[in-house]
């Protein structure tokens, strides 16, 4: 065998994270879209314009708590010489259809209650007496009065909102693509909008693989841990945008693992697992996962060209093909590259722009010891106004570093010792 061969079978070709990266979200199709009642809908994508059926305001209303009156009647109104005019009547908002003003009359009225017809404009309650006989009042007292003076003239639509100020009938309220916030969700019910056709919020089946691990809340034997991967994964889905589903602990056991798959895929649209894909004796999920029928899809290993990460497995199965995502079982290793190639992955599914962290540069405030050649190093770091500091060293079992992190540091595959003061790039996490 020639040497080249050799090293073909000794040291397999690794992947580029964006390699990998690209390769994932070429195989991702995003979800049908379904009608989703209002807040179901949040943070999902619209996928078809909504056009607005009926003008909103729907009708003249006020904009104060105070008199409708005709201008005419308060034109020359001041406060030594107010304008006295009849209490006709009293419009709340919700209330039936008002009465017409009469020349002379007012109406008490309060915010966002229609205008009565004949009334031109609304006098708030602190330009008149309140009905009560003297100075301006500064709240509107109870009802019963049958005149109110008024103290200043009004101009024509003051103080009124008029129907279809915000919006007209048959114009757009919201165009397909947009990404329904609670602004969006406030305007679609507004309008009268009770559900909406959207790209659903993927379901994410979380799955931790390994027969050391304890769930938290129980004791721990000799040699064993407690999981911890499977609360942050299911985490990291929820805060992608999934509805994420925490399936528990599998033990290294290839059967069980098929099973509990196939019985997950029912709700899943995506599954993450972590643990069992690098080169040990128990590697459960690339061993239950290698060789897949045809039927059952398949799912390829791989070794990534970074740390931490390094194993990484990815592909669809079930007759539904839904995306898997087997992760190394190391925590920072499994939470890092659910930031990298999951959350992307949750992203298009929603039809959502695949990258949304934000990746600025920043100055490394301490040396960076080594980093393999070779390999992109994320390490963890805490960044505030362009500085970042690493935390914790490059240990992928370091919980509480990654617990006190904000931001991964980048370390590129040809650097491997970042000096202090050097710019960096930093992914800034949430
Ligand atoms: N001979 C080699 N050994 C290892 C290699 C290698 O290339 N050659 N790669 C190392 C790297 S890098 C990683 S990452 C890990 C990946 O291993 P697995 O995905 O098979 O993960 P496990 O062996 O199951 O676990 C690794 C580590 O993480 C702990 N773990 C696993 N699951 C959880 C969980 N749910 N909660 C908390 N901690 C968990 C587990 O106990 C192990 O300590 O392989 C290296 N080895
Ligand atoms: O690549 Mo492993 O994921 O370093 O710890």
């Amino acid at each position: 065998m020639s040497s080249t061969a050799q090293d073909a079978i000794e040291r397999p070709q690794l992947w580029s994270v964006d390699e990998h990266l690209d390769d994932i979200l070429r195989k991702i199709r995003p979800l049908e879209p379904i009608e989703l009642q209002l807040l179901d809908a949040q943070g999902c994508v619209l996928v078809e314009d909504v056009i607005v059926p009926a003008p909103l305001p729907p009708f003249d209303n006020s904009s104060m708590d105070g008199f409708a009156v005709r201008t005419a009647d308060v034109r020359d109104a001041t406060e030594e010489f107010p304008a006295v005019l009849t209490v006709a009547g009293d419009v709340a908002a919700g209330g039936a259809r008002p009465s017409a003003l009469e020349p002379g009359e007012a109406a008490r009225i309060m915010t966002g209650a229609p205008l009565p017809p004949g009334a031109e404009a609304v006098v708030p309650v602190e330009w008149t007496d309140g009905g009560l006989g003297g100075g301006p009042v500064d709240a509107m007292p109870a009802a019963g009065a049958a005149e109110v003076r008024v103290f200043r003239p009004v101009k024509a639509r003051e103080h009124v909102r008029a129907k279809g100020s915000d919006v007209g009938a048959g114009e757009l309220a919201l165009a397909a693509g947009t990404i329904l916030g609670p602004p969006q969700l406030g305007l679609l019910a507004a309008i009268g909008r009770a559900t909406v056709p959207v790209r659903p919020r993927p379901r994410v089946v979380v799955l931790s693989t390994g027969s050391e691990l304890v769930p938290p809340g129980e004791e721990l034997p000799p040699g064993r841990i407690h999981d911890s991967n499977s609360f942050v994964l299911t985490a990291c889905a929820r805060d992608a945008g999934a509805q994420p589903y925490r399936a528990g602990t599998v033990h290294d056991d290839p059967e069980t693992l098929r099973a509990t798959l196939e019985d997950q895929l029912i709700r899943a649209d995506l599954v993450v697992t972590s643990g069992g894909v690098s080169v040990g004796a128990y590697d459960v999920v690339k061993e239950a996962l290698s060789e897949l029928t045809e039927e059952e899809g398949r799912v390829e290993f791989r070794r990534l060209a970074m740390q931490p990460g390094k194993p990484q497995g990815f592909g669809r199965i079930g007759p539904d093909r839904v995306p898997l995502f087997a992760l190394p079982g190391n925590p920072v290793s499994a939470y890092v590259s659910f930031e990298l190639f999951v959350r992307p992955a949750v992203r298009a599914l929603m039809g959502l722009e695949p990258q949304d962290r934000r990746t600025v540069r920043a100055r490394c405030a301490e040396a960076i010891g080594s980093s393999p050649g070779g390999r992109r190093q994320y390490l963890r770091g805490r960044y505030a106004e362009g500085t970042v500091t690493a935390v914790g060293g490059p240990g992928s079992h370091l919980v509480k570093a990654l617990a006190e992190a904000n931001a991964l540091i980048v370390v590129p595959e040809e650097v491997t010792s970042v000096p202090a003061g050097t710019e960096v790039e930093v992914i800034l996490l949430g």
